[in-house]
């Protein structure tokens, strides 16, 4: 017994849509008929999902999340995350290593991997950390930490500050094949500030953090991946002079690849309200023109693709202050939500560069089987209701964390079932 999806919008070009019928078998998707032969799928034996006038979409991929177990457990857990994302439409996941312990072991993988598999609804895959304890000072086993099943290295959270550290870290990821992901900051320019040099900073008096604090090590980055030949990639990419050098280092042939969140490309320090730690994350919402010169790279192809950065913290870390409270906001739950609203809806972006931006893109990156609707492929699957305006309200998140800037918008392109493998995972009630 298998699962008809009849009547489903595809992204055939552009704007363009075909409609197809599509049939999963076991975890794979097994036909796909063009709706438009006319041929009704014999569906008798089988589960029916209609999808007719919704956009279905290869599950949405995002390489860019916390889920904070093992150790915050009241941030996020791997069970509550991987809810949260399945709302969200994401079908697999890259979660970073900031947990407690961090994941710089193998123990601390296989914990993230078998909880994964018994708690987790979508497909979790764990980064490792580049230093162990994410302290700067000494590389972690990479070979045991491959061996295990991590997908690429990353301190994120921190910035890899020894430029002869992560070189290192460069030279031995490239020897055995996997990326360096990298969290770009450099400490010696952030001085304790949470806002971004700008009206806001200005209009408050507050001390601030300046692009290059980020630019200086994405520039240090480039260099040294040309140096190594890793494969390169920049975590959330907040300013325009990061764009800048990633298209510079691109041209020259070196091996980068990057990606932003969508509150990067939506919201600049002048739409901050005011003294609110649901707007304060790391990096820090920067200049409109920053805005724009993200916009212009991912549309350009210097950014490759679009991640959350969900980064869930409880309410009451977040009601310290904004000194106080830690840096991060959700994202898996109106990600596409405020994409599609913004930029396709207003017909800025095609639906299918979007759509790409969140599956077929990422799945090329990161060398994933995954992020493409085609007969063999596993059936990783979301449905998305392209026409009910609904507002953000953090009461209906299955995150654990409330804590976004976006309460209250009012938004189109909700997810409405989501497929793992053959397997409904999710579906809106
Ligand atoms: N993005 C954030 O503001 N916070 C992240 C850390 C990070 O992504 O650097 C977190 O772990 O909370
Ligand atoms: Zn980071
Ligand atoms: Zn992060």
């Amino acid at each position: 017994m298998g699962i008809w999806i009849l009547d489903a919008q595809v992204v055939a070009e552009g704007n363009q849509l075909t409609k197809q019928h599509i049939l999963i078998e076991g975890n794979v998707i097994e036909k796909i008929i063009d709706a438009g032969t006319g041929v009704q799928p014999d569906t008798a034996g089988h589960t029916v999902v209609r999808a007719e006038g919704k956009l279905v979409t290869p599950g949405l991929i995002d390489m860019h999340v916390h889920l904070r177990e093992p150790g915050f457990e009241h941030k996020e857990t791997i069970a509550s995350g991987t809810r949260s994302a399945a709302r969200g439409g994401f079908t697999t996941i890259a979660c970073m290593p900031n947990t407690r312990p961090v994941i710089d072991t193998v123990e601390t993988v296989k914990y993230v991997l078998d909880k994964a598999a018994s708690e987790g609804i979508v497909r979790v895959l764990p980064y490792g950390c580049i230093t162990k304890n994410e302290l700067g000072r000494e590389l972690t086993d990479f070979d045991a930490l491959k061996e295990a099943g991590v997908i690429g290295y990353t301190d994120d959270g921190v910035g890899v500050q020894s430029a002869q550290m992560m070189k290192d870290a460069m030279a031995k990821a490239a020897s055995i094949g996997l990326p360096i992901i990298a969290h770009c900051e450099d400490n010696t320019l952030v001085e304790g500030a949470w806002v971004s040099e700008g009206a806001f900073s200005k209009k408050h008096g507050l001390k601030a953090i300046p692009n290059e604090s980020e630019a200086i090590h994405v520039g240090r980055d480039c260099l040294l991946a040309e140096a190594t030949g890793v494969h390169y990639h920049v975590c959330h990419v907040s300013t325009e002079q990061s764009v800048r050098l990633i298209r510079h280092a691109k041209q020259f042939g070196i091996k980068v690849t990057a990606e932003v969140c969508p509150h990067h490309l939506i919201l600049s320090d002048e739409d901050i309200p005011g003294m609110d730690a649901n707007w304060k994350m790391n990096p820090p919402l920067r200049t409109p023109r920053d805005v724009q010169a993200c916009i212009e790279g991912l549309l350009d192809g210097t950014i490759d693709i679009i991640v959350t950065d969900h980064a869930p913290h409880s309410a009451e870390e977040k009601a310290r202050g904004v000194d106080l409270a830690p840096f991060g906001i959700v994202g898996f739950e109106t990600a596409f939500p405020l994409l599609y609203t913004k930029f396709v809806a207003t017909g800025q972006w095609t639906l299918q560069f979007l759509v790409e931006k969140m599956t077929s893109l990422p799945a090329q990156v990161f060398g994933l089987p995954y992020g493409k609707l085609e007969v063999g492929k596993e059936a990783d699957i979301t449905i998305i209701d392209l026409e009910t305006e609904k507002e953000v309200d953090p009461k209906d998140f299955l995150s654990k964390g409330t804590n976004t800037p976006f309460i209250g918008w009012s938004l189109k392109g909700w997810p409405t079932t989501t497929i793992v493998g053959g397997k409904v995972v999710w579906s809106e009630a």
